[in-house]
């Protein structure tokens, strides 16, 4: 699966106009501080709530979806940050959702997309993102350490993804990110097991963030979490599925709170 995402995205990238880096200027973009609120979450872990129509494993998650309505709704019931699909082709997403939504929304937004390129790091930059994916097991360690660098120059926060070990050594050796994401779901059988996360904690450094991210779905997971010093978790599929969003973040909270 993601070899073939992959592919695609080398298809879109070559189309992006290209971009002289001495005449970038974002200096005036305003920036919503991403890692700042998941760090600030102290007695529970930070919520990032998806914004997630469909995916590769699942088909269509939401059929009436209404990308901004959905924010409004993350936002009310208490998300920390948000992280929006902008892929089109495996999540029927699209980057138009970014605009919107930070129009509608004061929360810092996650751009998650499959990055390869640095036109579509000024792509997200110019789209409205706080932060943005680097998957490490998309980048070589080069293009990694090019990737976060060209990122932070033009005020973005990274999320650098980890499904492993040896993933995390690949990392630290070339960047030093606020913060990791160790992802349950193994992408060649795509069964999410939480499980992950906690096999994968001691590897990570003390000032960096972990974020747990796929497979959250109920509260006893969320407790784990926290019991575990987690900083935070990335749930799409449980939100997008429930009949009312800020009951089902209440429920999800619920054995953090007792
Ligand atoms: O969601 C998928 O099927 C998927 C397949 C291949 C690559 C990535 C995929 N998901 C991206 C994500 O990381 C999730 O959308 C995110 O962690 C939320 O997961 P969940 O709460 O399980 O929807």
């Amino acid at each position: 699966m993601l070899t073939k995402i992959l592919k695609q995205k080398e298809k879109e990238v070559a189309v992006l106009p290209s971009f002289i880096k001495g005449e970038l200027d974002f200096t005036d973009k305003d920036h919503r501080p991403f890692a700042y609120k998941i760090a600030n979450s102290l007695s529970m872990p930070a919520l990032i709530a998806e914004v997630k129509k469909a995916s590769p494993s699942k088909g269509i998650i939401k059929e009436n979806f209404n990308p901004v309505e959905i924010a409004v709704e993350y936002e009310k019931a208490g998300a920390s940050c948000l992280s929006i699909l902008t892929d089109t082709e495996f999540f029927q997403g699209d980057l138009q959702y970014l605009k919107d939504i930070r129009n509608h929304v004061s929360l810092p937004l996650l751009r998650k997309d499959f990055i390869i390129d640095e036109k579509q790091i000024i792509e997200s930059v110019e789209n409205g993102a706080d932060a943005i994916l680097l998957i490490a097991a998309c980048l070589s360690n080069e293009r990694l350490g090019k990737l976060h660098a060209l990122a932070t120059e033009c005020g973005l926060e990274c999320l650098v993804e980890v499904h492993s070990q040896q993933e995390i050594q690949q990392v630290y050796d070339v960047c030093n990110p606020s913060m990791i994401g160790i992802n349950n779901r193994d992408l060649k059988t795509f069964i999410t097991d939480i499980e992950h996360t906690f096999s994968l904690l001691s590897s990570i450094k003390k000032e960096t963030l972990v974020i747990s991210e796929s497979g959250i779905k109920t509260a006893s997971d969320v407790k784990s979490l926290f019991d575990h010093h987690v900083n935070g978790m990335l749930i799409g599929e449980t939100l997008m599925r429930a009949d009312s969003i800020e009951n089902k973040i209440r429920e999800l909270y619920h054995d953090c709170s007792n």
